[in-house]
């Protein structure tokens, strides 16, 4: 962002950039409120350009009307001439230092349609100050709709990771680029809706955090052609399930039927419960190193303490996922060993047995999080939660799935997006894709199946082939 700007900054006359941001924030705000004429707006002014933009759209909504207030951080740094356009405009100022405002402050939050949070934007560090937290109290506390200028301040703009207070908004503008924290979670909760509003910039190519669209994922997906047989769709196969928990089996088969593979393989102890369900799996009891033509592995759902199935999993020269009771029991040498792609599937709570942290410490830095694990294992990795995020060993944009829902988190969903995603790499989808693409559809699945009602991972399931037809239409 900052590279950019600057580039452009140097071929336009001076604060234009600034105008288009505030032209856009402005236009978000007068779209929330409904009409602008009358309603109270204040906005809450840091020490920097977030604050001359918040200062800006405020003098474009008090041109029309609305009564705004700007309280300052710093009043003796504010924004000079978005302070003085505001003025202009018939805009007032308060100061949270001096005392006597305190109270008008409060009042003025208190009793406002809208508050814009302009404290801080890219520029911050840290939570939130002690001056300005309070202020993040008030506008939670009041009835105002809150829009947060480029980002919810007190969150960390290229990680996602929330270090004390923030604002919470309803609604955040964002200029030129969608920035990481307002992808991944925790902080990406703070932002509530987002819009991106573009200000012109010209963006490198590679970006650090990418969240794939529908068109991404329709060019993605696996179609037969006219000479494909079950081979060449890819056969999957299926090491997962035991005694104890056949239907970890029963559900990765489910899954992998609907990604795109020509077979799906079953291999493990829970034959019988796989075939009652689906007769269309070929099944044996013999273990992976005897199954027959693989192109691609899952291994781990419900496996207990099958050690042996994962190593001869590993083993293999093809793409392999390893999963749940897999993740504990692959070795991690092994794995770093391997030639042919491996996806890891944990979620925070296996990815932080596998980091030797606390799920905590994984869940509020999950960017960090997902990448160190990618690097220690020399493996992709994806890591399910709110916001599922898949990295690659070597570096490059981590994925971020945004089409989850909290509905998902119910037993077997897991399940159901490992052989999902298992059956993309044997269709002949990369790591990275099969794991982000299966994040995708997993997620519009699971909406299309909750509609709004809890669900079981099966309806996740029989949901897939909806959520397929969607991406494609
Ligand atoms: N450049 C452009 O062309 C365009 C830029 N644009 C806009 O500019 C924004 C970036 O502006 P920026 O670089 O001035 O930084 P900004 O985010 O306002 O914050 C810096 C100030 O915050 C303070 N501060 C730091 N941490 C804090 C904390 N935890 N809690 C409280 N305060 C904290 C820090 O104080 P200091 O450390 O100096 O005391 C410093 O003064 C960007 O997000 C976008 O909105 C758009 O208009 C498009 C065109
Ligand atoms: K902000």
């Amino acid at each position: 962002m900052r590279a950019a700007e600057r580039e452009l900054m140097a071929r336009l006359p001076e604060g234009a950039l600034m105008q288009r941001a505030a032209a856009g924030l402005a236009a978000a705000c007068a779209e929330l409120m409904g009409r602008v004429y009358g309603r109270r707006v204040v906005l809450l002014v840091g020490s920097g350009d977030n604050g001359g933009d918040a200062l800006y759209a405020g003098a474009r909504l008090a041109r029309r009307g609305a009564g705004v207030t700007a309280v300052l951080l710093s009043p003796e740094r504010t924004h000079p001439g978005g302070l003085a356009a505001l003025r202009r405009a018939g805009g007032r100022a308060l100061a949270t230092r001096q005392k006597e405002d305190a109270a008008a402050v409060e009042r003025a939050i208190r009793s406002a349609d809208l508050v814009v949070d302009g404290i801080v934007g890219i520029g911050g560090k840290g939570g939130l100050r002690p001056d300005a937290a309070p202020l993040a109290e008030l506008a939670e506390a009041s009835r105002a709709a809150v829009v947060a200028v480029d980002l919810p301040s007190g969150v960390e703009a290229d990680t996602g990771e929330v270090r004390g207070a923030a604002i919470r908004a309803d609604l955040t503008v964002t200029f030129g680029t969608h920035k990481p924290g307002l992808l991944i979670d925790p902080a990406r909760e703070y932002a509530g809706s987002v819009r991106l509003v573009d200000i012109g910039l010209s963006l490198p190519d590679e970006a650090e955090a990418e969240a794939l669209q529908h068109a991404d994922v329709a060019a993605l997906l696996p179609v037969p052609g006219a000479e494909s047989d079950k081979y060449r769709r890819g056969v999957v196969g299926i090491a997962a399930g035991s005694s104890r928990y056949p239907g970890a089996a029963v559900l990765a088969v489910a899954g992998a039927l609907r990604g795109g593979a020509g077979a799906v393989r079953y291999v493990g102890p829970a034959g019988d419960a796989v075939i009652a369900r689906f007769p269309e799996t070929l099944v044996s009891d013999q273990g992976p190193k005897r199954a027959g033509r693989v192109q691609a592995w899952v291994v781990g759902p419900g496996a207990g303490d099958d050690a042996q199935s994962v190593a001869e999993v590993l083993a293999q020269d093809v793409p392999v996922l390893v999963d749940a009771d897999g993740l504990r029991l692959a070795d991690r040498d092994l794995v770093r060993a391997r030639k042919a792609p491996t996806l890891m599937t944990p979620h925070a709570g296996e990815a932080a047995a596998l980091l030797g942290v606390s799920r905590g410490s994984v869940e509020a830095a999950r960017l960090h999080s997902v990448r160190e694990l990618a690097e220690r294992y020399g493996a992709t990795v994806l890591l399910k939660g709110s916001t599922t995020l898949v990295a690659s060993p070597g570096g490059g944009p981590v994925r971020v799935n945004a089409t989850g829902t909290s509905w998902l988190a119910t037993a077997g969903s897991g399940d159901v997006l490992s052989g999902l995603a298992g059956s993309l790499l044997a269709a002949g989808l990369s790591a990275l894709d099969a794991g982000s693409v299966a994040a995708y559809l997993h997620g519009l699945a699971g909406r299309f199946a909750a509609d709004g009602a809890p669900m079981g991972a099966h309806d996740v399931s029989e949901s897939i082939r909806s959520a397929w037809r969607d991406v494609m239409s």
